[in-house]
């Protein structure tokens, strides 16, 4: 994250006195979760919530359980949220957290202990004007219910505010589970407007089938193109022919995975990013693509709707390649900008028709990506994760600098 924003800095003019507070999150809180297991046993489990910036509004940012939460990964996935939400003109800051676990292996009673333990800990931190946690990995809508019971519990009345992607009858957006994926098949229309391709008939590879690849499969899968291969952590399936992803989609919810899809050819995970397609849609954790693999990617076109998917140096590789990588803080936008649009409809106690919310998303995407591509036609770079920083870096910076360093 460092490193991308170090680059930016290198076409804009900023100071170093602001420079220096972005360098670093404003707070990382660290808790340990006692958790009461089905065994009767206590568990205690390491979390975190990171608070990057605040400059332009509240702290905004997912919550991820998975194993390789560290408080580097909250860290950086905070500063991303920054950046993100600053690219898409939203008023929030960056925020995110985690918690070391597998939910996986816990049954519903225990995460639900977990999250409510969690938000208990975190209560002073967050709120409806301060920091507003949303699903990440392996958290959805039901997570996000005990937190938001949860919070309302220790404040004496309702809250829903407190957190986004809620279920639609808790005050949830409707289009907010969709959303991420929702987004990267918005950006992939504007794509191939910009560089004259057609998307429709592209072959697609996309890696991770949760929420926000097994989304954005099934739409570019609706819009014509070809999806040829998708895969989770448990391995990956590929069809030359084009995979029909609804399809897929029921088969993981019957088994729990995408292999043994019948009529696909097992693939391993590596395999999966170097296949010859149009398009790869990295969807599921940091660091896919590393130094070691950038020069065998095939693909044209990166839509990276995972977090930090490609390392600073494959990152380079792949732009000196030729390769166009839509960067995660503008092509994964969706999820929070749906997010915001949930903050606002709660806050004034009123709901959007999902139209509408796609029409606001559909806009604020196009929007932002002209302004990403306007940037990277008027800097010398030829990386539009640069150009995409060169955007949030400003907007940031100027709030900064308009509100000065003392209270
Ligand atoms: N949810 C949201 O609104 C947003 C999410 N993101 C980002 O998108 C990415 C995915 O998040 P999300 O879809 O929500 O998470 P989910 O938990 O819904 O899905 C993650 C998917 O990635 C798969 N996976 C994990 N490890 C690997 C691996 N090594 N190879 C292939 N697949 C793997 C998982 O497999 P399995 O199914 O087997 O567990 C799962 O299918 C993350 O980087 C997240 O930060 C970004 C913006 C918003
Ligand atoms: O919806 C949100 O607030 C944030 C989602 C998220 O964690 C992300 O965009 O990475």
């Amino acid at each position: 994250m460092m490193s991308q924003l170090r680059n930016a800095r290198e076409h804009i003019d900023i100071t170093d006195d602001i420079f220096e507070r972005l360098r670093y999150p404003d707070r990382v809180a660290e808790f340990n979760i006692p958790v009461r297991m089905d065994d009767e046993s206590v568990e205690s489990f390491t979390a975190y919530r990171c608070q990057h910036d605040d400059a332009l509004g509240p702290y905004k940012g997912g919550i991820r359980y998975h194993g390789n939460v560290s408080r580097d990964e909250v860290t950086a996935l905070a500063g991303w949220m920054t950046w993100k939400n600053a690219v898409v003109g939203l008023p929030f800051g960056g925020a995110k957290g985690g918690v070391v676990c597998n939910p996986k292996e816990m049954s519903d009673r225990e995460v639900e202990g977990l999250t409510r333990r969690y938000t208990k800990a975190m209560r002073s931190l967050i709120g409806p004007d301060k920091d507003i946690p949303a699903p990440d990995v392996n958290t959805g809508p039901q997570t996000m219910a005990w937190i938001m019971d949860t919070y309302s519990i220790h404040h004496d009345y309702t809250i829903p505010g407190v957190v986004t992607g809620k279920p639609v009858e808790l005050g949830g957006s409707k289009g907010r589970s969709t959303a991420t994926g929702t987004g990267v098949s918005m950006l992939a229309d504007s794509v191939a407007d910009y560089y004259g391709k057609s998307i429709y008939d592209a072959t697609v590879a996309v890696q991770g089938f949760g929420n926000a690849g097994s989304v954005a499969a099934r739409l570019l899968d609706e819009k014509g193109a070809n999806v040829v291969a998708v895969n989770d952590s448990a391995g990956g399936i590929h069809d030359p022919d084009g995979l029909d992803i609804a399809d897929v989609e029921r088969h993981k919810a019957e088994t729990g995975q995408v292999t043994e899809y019948g009529g696909a050819t097992a693939i391993d995970n590596d395999e999966l990013l170097t296949l010859d397609v149009d398009i790869l849609i990295p969807a599921a954790l940091e660091n896919a693509i590393d130094a070691s693999l950038a020069d065998d990617v095939k693909a044209d076109y990166v839509l990276e709707a995972a977090n930090g998917p490609t390392t600073d140096k494959a990152n380079s590789i792949l732009v000196e390649r030729g390769v166009r990588i839509l960067p995660d803080i503008l092509a994964n936008a969706g999820g929070v900008i749906v997010s915001y649009l949930e903050w606002v409809q709660n806050t004034q106690r009123y709901s959007w028709s999902e139209e509408k919310v796609h029409e606001k998303l559909d806009d604020r995407m196009t929007e932002s990506f002209g302004r990403v591509m306007e940037a990277h036609e008027s800097i010398d770079t030829d990386c539009v994760r640069t150009a995409a920083y060169t955007v949030a870096l400003e907007r940031v910076a100027k709030a900064h600098d308009t509100r000065g360093l003392y209270p």
